[in-house]
């Protein structure tokens, strides 16, 4: 049994199937990519496991508990974090600020920007903050406007962000995406050194199959809103169906 076990999951936008019958079994300490063409349904059924939507049908078990009905911040404390496309990060801030919002809201459940002054002497945040910006990699960074960063130094800056919860499920929706190829391949390492130094379970949703084959030890294949197949990247590879899926497409 997985820590994460999606069974029969539908979910209709008005005429539209957008998932249906999906079942996505992830096991603990694993890294699981979910691939498939524009509009399979990758993004959808992400949502349906942070709360953002409600599916129609199915069951979302995390760790044996059903995440329907709960809301995002509810699943964000079960241990589920999601690194969205767009990074999330105060551009205006500091690396260093942006790192102790989520290291001060992990204290306190809450966290208000013009709080950030009266944080910023509390040594605990500090201190916490810091040393998540050194598992990054980044403590030299740490006074750097955020906005100034390279979009793989701001991917890796959330990454951090949500790392400094402690999740056990890290959701990746494309995190490559629109980067270079020297920031891709650093985000790769990235993800990799975290794998090896934490006990986490990476879900990752990516349309760079270098991404995809050098860091997933099982893929899904979703093809309109239904699995097609799950198997080991070297089995994926080759995959007739997969690559029937994905004709036209930069497989
Ligand atoms: N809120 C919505 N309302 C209506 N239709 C939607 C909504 N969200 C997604 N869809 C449709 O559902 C289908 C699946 O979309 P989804 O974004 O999940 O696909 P995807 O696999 O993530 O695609 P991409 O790789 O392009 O991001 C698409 O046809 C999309 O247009």
């Amino acid at each position: 049994m997985g820590i994460l076990e999606v069974k029969n999951v539908g979910k209709r936008f008005g005429g539209l199937q957008a998932l249906s019958d999906v079942n996505l079994s992830v096991a603990e300490n694993t890294v699981h990519a979910i691939i498939g063409p524009n509009g399979a349904g990758k993004s959808t059924l992400l949502n349906c496991l942070v709360g953002k939507l409600i599916p129609d049908s199915g069951s979302v078990m995390f760790d044996g508990q059903s995440v329907l009905g709960r809301a995002p911040y509810e699943i964000n404390q079960m241990g589920i974090s999601r690194v969205f496309q767009t990074p999330e990060i105060f551009g205006d801030l500091t690396v260093l600020e942006n790192m102790m919002i989520p290291c001060f809201a992990k204290r306190d459940g809450a966290f208000e920007l013009n709080a950030l002054p009266s944080v910023s002497q509390q040594k605990d945040v500090v201190d916490q903050a810091m040393h998540m910006l050194e598992e990054m990699r980044m403590a030299d960074k740490r006074h750097m406007h955020a906005a100034a960063m390279s979009r793989g130094d701001k991917r890796r800056l959330e990454i951090g962000m949500c790392l400094s919860q402690e999740p056990r499920l890290l959701l990746l929706d494309e995190p490559t995406a629109g980067m270079a190829r020297a920031d891709t391949n650093n985000t790769i390492d990235l993800l990799k050194q975290i794998k090896q130094e934490r006990d986490i379970t990476i879900a990752i949703i990516e349309h760079d199959m270098h991404v995809v084959f050098s860091l997933a030890e099982r893929i899904t294949v979703l093809a309109q809103g239904t699995p097609l197949v799950e198997d080991t990247p070297e089995n994926i590879k080759g995959h007739p169906k997969v690559r029937e899926a994905y004709l036209g497409e930069s497989a």
